[in-house]
């Protein structure tokens, strides 16, 4: 099943700059893992924000839940979860 995942993160003020660089580069790994078994298809910055909209091809709901909550940023995320069905003028 394929998903469009909006996430906005926004790390608060009161986070050591060490404790959040530390979760940014476990997050980076964690994300790098999922896209070289595929699950995590694609990754966009959107320009001018810190946040991305990712496509993730997963199982089901209950895969990309295990996932989205495992994110080392997740408890500072704002996370819109969109699934995706097969257009009917798609010709791919
Ligand atoms: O920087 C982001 O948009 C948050 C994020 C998700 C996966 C990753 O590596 O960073």
């Amino acid at each position: 099943m394929l998903y469009l995942v909006h996430m906005v993160v926004d790390i608060p003020e009161t986070v050591p700059a060490d404790v959040a660089q530390e979760t940014i580069a476990r997050e980076k790994a964690y994300s790098q893992e999922l896209q070289r078994g595929g699950e995590w298809a694609e990754i966009w910055r959107v320009v001018g924000e810190y946040a991305n909209y990712s496509i993730f091809d997963v199982e089901n709901h209950d895969r990309l839940h295990e996932i989205l909550s495992g994110l080392p940023l997740y408890r500072w995320m704002t996370i819109k979860v969109t699934p995706l069905a097969k257009h009917g003028s798609s010709i791919r």
